[in-house]
């Protein structure tokens, strides 16, 4: 069986970690999701795996291979990153023939993906005709042609329509049923919800959580820390250099989310603000997502005088 292993991945684009430390299993027979926001590092963490881009430092494997080093790698791991990619001049059908072609895999897949997908009756259309829906079954009947062990597929709903979505849904879970390793990335909490066994919650580049999903509405973690001092602005001002988001609270504390305490003191006291209260504090797993999706105007709260 085969599974993706993360080992202390980090990717760096300039001064930007799309990916900050990362480790975590996607283990066979069972979907898992990666749950963030925009710009979460998602699809980085994807393409990392796929050896499509080079990490800044640590290690992705499957089967305990660098997926540049698979044989015959379509057979191994079906992905889908972009579903707009397909080439518009050709037919449905001719996509993919190409794809299985260039794969030494057998043109039979083919036709069995197209009915899969339900693109039978549109396989000999151009793609350019296709709507957004049919062009991301087109994809992910690509992610299924060399009936591949591992399935990874990117914001796998998009475009769908509520009856792809329940598709998609009986899809993901016969393929964990059948022992692959499935990994589907969204932004979307209720829907993650709703196709994942397990979830791996990403925020800026780093793990948030690593758990199966039915602890995730009610598993508690502290990524939170709860801070107070006489010089809000100094120290809202040091917090966003430092790229961490503040809120205000009514009675004046500050909480920075996503942060941890030792970081937030060190800080401080590197910038000779002083604190007059410093603790971690608990939320749920859902409420600290939804801290992550939190809005800008929320983060850009006035600061007051404490
Ligand atoms: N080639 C690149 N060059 C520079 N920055 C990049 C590049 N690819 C990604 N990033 C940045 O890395 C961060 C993570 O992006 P990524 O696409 O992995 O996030 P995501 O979780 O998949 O979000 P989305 O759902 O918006 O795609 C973002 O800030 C993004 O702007």
């Amino acid at each position: 069986m085969t599974s993706i292993e993360i080992q202390a991945l980090t990717k760096e684009y300039g001064t930007r970690r799309a990916v900050d430390d990362l480790t975590c299993s996607v283990l066979p027979g069972r979907v898992t999701g990666f749950l963030g926001p925009n710009g979460a590092g998602k699809s980085t963490t994807m393409r990392l795996v796929l050896g499509l881009d080079r990490p800044t430092s640590g290690t992705a494997t499957v089967g305990g291979r660098a997926y540049a080093t698979l044989n015959e790698p379509l057979r191994h791991v079906g992905a889908l990153l972009d579903s707009q990619a397909a080439h518009g001049s050709r037919t449905g059908r001719d996509h993919l023939r190409v794809l299985a072609a260039s794969n030494r895999i057998p043109d039979r897949r083919v036709d069995e993906v197209l009915q899969e997908t339900g693109l039978s009756s549109v396989a000999r259309r151009r793609v350019k005709t296709y709507s957004l829906g049919m062009r991301q079954r087109l994809g992910i009947a690509g992610a299924l042609l060399g009936d591949p062990e591992v399935v990874m597929l990117d914001e796998p709903s998009n475009g769908l329509d509520p009856e792809g979505i329940i598709w998609i849904r009986g899809l993901l879970r016969r393929l964990a049923e059948e022992g692959r390793t499935v990994l589907v990335s969204s932004h979307l909490m209720n829907e993650t919800a709703s196709f994942a066994d397990h979830l791996v919650v990403l925020g800026r580049g780093r793990l948030l959580a690593d758990t199966p999903m039915r602890e995730f509405i009610h598993g508690r973690v502290e990524p939170r820390v709860r801070v107070r001092t006489p010089d809000a602005t100094a120290l809202r001002t040091t917090l966003a250099r430092h790229g961490h988001d503040a809120v205000q609270h009514e009675d004046g504390h500050w909480i920075v989310r996503h942060a941890r305490v030792d970081d937030i003191g060190r800080l401080a006291s590197e910038a000779g603000i002083p604190l007059l209260e410093l603790a971690s504090e608990e939320a749920t797993l859902e409420q600290a997502y939804l801290d992550l999706t939190a809005t800008e105007t929320e983060f850009t709260a006035q600061p007051q005088e404490a």
